[in-house]
């Protein structure tokens, strides 16, 4: 095996290694990728979702196809929905897509075009593979919000669209046992996301969903009307860089930590057009929920990588991304100077299940030492399952405690309803949206100017221990300071 092999240092503490073009591929085991751009979008950033699952047994050969050159997981599943045994990198292929995902803010101009392009009483290509989640301006009285989601009720009672996660009484998100919350969480929550499918959504996070070994990415909503007429898009085969993380995670990292770590690497724009891949030991499983059949895609040993890059997690510190970019990487604890005046957990990035658990077992350890909150402390669940667990599910270590009421005696806001509209700003009396100039941690994926509400605000990203940690002192800190 021949490679070109260029060592870059970007810590003091962390080596990585980034091995360039034409190289084989290793043997380890593939978890999770993510497809992080579309033509349609200018921006992207990439995320990981943290996964837990059962072991997997030994790595499967490829499932698609007779394979005469080694071909990456993308490859693969594109070329299953483009029936072809073969695939390279930059080719144009059609592909029939298993799930397209739309919201409230880009389902209306999807529909519109869709209807203007295959006329007025058109129908989907396919109405259990449309998949429609309101959950960016739900809990607002703008009037055009509010519009927005009677746009996407009318259209699913029309087309009969079967997933349409409806919203009617938004005095109270539980009399709406249909509603769901943030579309990324609520895709795998309710199992849209299968392994060696293709989703498409209008959302450029779409990306998430590649936590489940799937092909998953953002379009605009001109494509996401086409597909809506038709069941397939004409996309570029991407190729992929492959991301290797081994070593024991430390107990004060969370995925939130990765995912920065990889940001500050390739920028937030180095993943544009192309499919990332992430495997090694400290991301080696998953969980999925689904009712439908799936095989799981993994890459051959000679698959054609555009770049490798290899971490060491176990010598990673607690990260964050400054203002106003998710690539302005910086150690927490060089940021310990900065005085904070609210913290945000939620999201689809920091809105989970495991990160409220997360906030909620850091809180626990400082309460008990008599430690609250120092600054406004909002919780935003993502789904409402999400804000179910919180209520319900007791958190290790706590003597039966839930999360809510580790948060209460913490000092924290009451957990909210599920959505995610203050991760990007939203209408004016969105909750916790920072109509101030105001320095935030948060756990949400983007912190560029006005990201959050004003445009003078600065958002710090971070993990939910970090987001917990800074909540308890009132500046940017590392979780470690706590830990020792
Ligand atoms: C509203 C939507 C188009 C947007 C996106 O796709 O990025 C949003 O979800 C975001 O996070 O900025």
């Amino acid at each position: 095996m021949t490679m070109a092999s260029s060592p870059v240092v970007v810590s003091s503490s962390l080596v990585v290694e980034k091995k360039d073009a034409g190289l084989s591929a290793f043997r380890s085991q593939a978890a999770t990728f993510a497809f992080s751009a579309s033509a349609s979008k200018k921006r992207a950033s990439a995320k990981i979702v943290s996964v837990m699952a059962p072991q997997q047994s030994e790595r499967k050969p490829s499932t698609t196809g007779a394979v005469k050159t080694g071909m990456t997981m993308t490859e693969k599943i594109l070329a299953r929905a483009s029936e072809k045994s073969q695939l390279s990198p930059g080719e144009n292929v059609w592909v029939n897509v298993d799930i397209l995902m739309t919201h409230d803010v880009c389902g209306p101009g999807a529909f519109g075009i869709f209807k203007k392009e295959f006329g007025e009483n058109a129908k989907v290509w396919d109405s259990e593979k449309l998949v429609v989640i309101p959950d960016h301006y739900i809990f607002t009285n703008d009037e055009r919000a509010n519009r927005n989601v009677d746009i996407l009720r009318d259209f699913c009672t029309e087309q009969n669209i079967k997933y349409f996660y409806d919203i009617k009484d938004i005095g109270d998100f539980r009399a709406n046992p249909d509603y769901k919350g943030v579309c990324h969480v609520a895709l795998a929550q309710e199992g849209h996301c299968r392994p060696g499918e293709v989703l498409l959504g209008t959302d450029s996070h779409t990306c998430t969903a590649g936590a489940f070994g799937q092909f998953a990415t953002g379009i605009g909503i001109t494509d996401a009307g086409f597909v809506l007429g038709t069941g397939k898009l004409l996309l570029k085969v991407p190729p992929t860089l492959r991301f290797v993380m081994d070593g024991e995670m430390p107990d004060y990292l969370l995925a939130k930590d990765l995912i920065l770590q990889i940001i500050g690497e390739i920028s937030v724009a180095g993943a544009t057009y192309k499919a990332m891949e992430f495997v090694g030991s400290t991301v080696e499983s998953l969980t999925d929920k689904t009712s439908v059949p799936y095989e799981p895609v993994y890459s051959d040993g000679q698959a054609r990588f555009l770049s490798e890059y290899r971490f060491d997690v176990s010598k990673l510190e607690p990260l964050v991304a400054k203002p106003h970019s998710p690539d302005n990487r910086a150690l927490a604890r060089e940021c310990k100077d900065v005085k904070i005046d609210r913290v945000y957990i939620g999201s689809c990035t920091g809105g989970k299940t495991e990160d409220f658990m997360a906030a909620a077992k850091f809180f626990l350890l400082r309460y008990e030492m008599g430690k609250k909150v120092k600054v406004p402390t909002f919780l935003v669940p993502a789904t409402q399952k999400v804000w179910m667990d919180i209520y319900s599910i007791p958190v290790p270590g706590s003597g039966g405690k839930t999360c809510s009421q580790i948060f209460e005696e913490a000092g924290c806001d009451t957990p909210a309803s599920p959505n995610c509209g203050a991760c990007l700003g939203g209408p004016r009396d969105t909750y916790a949206r920072m109509n101030e100039p105001q320095v935030c941690v948060s756990t949400t994926n983007r912190n560029f100017p006005g990201r959050m509400g004003h445009k003078e605000g600065q958002i710090y990203l971070a993990s939910p221990y970090t987001a917990a940690a800074s909540a308890l002192t009132g500046f940017v800190t590392d979780p470690r300071e706590f830990l020792q």
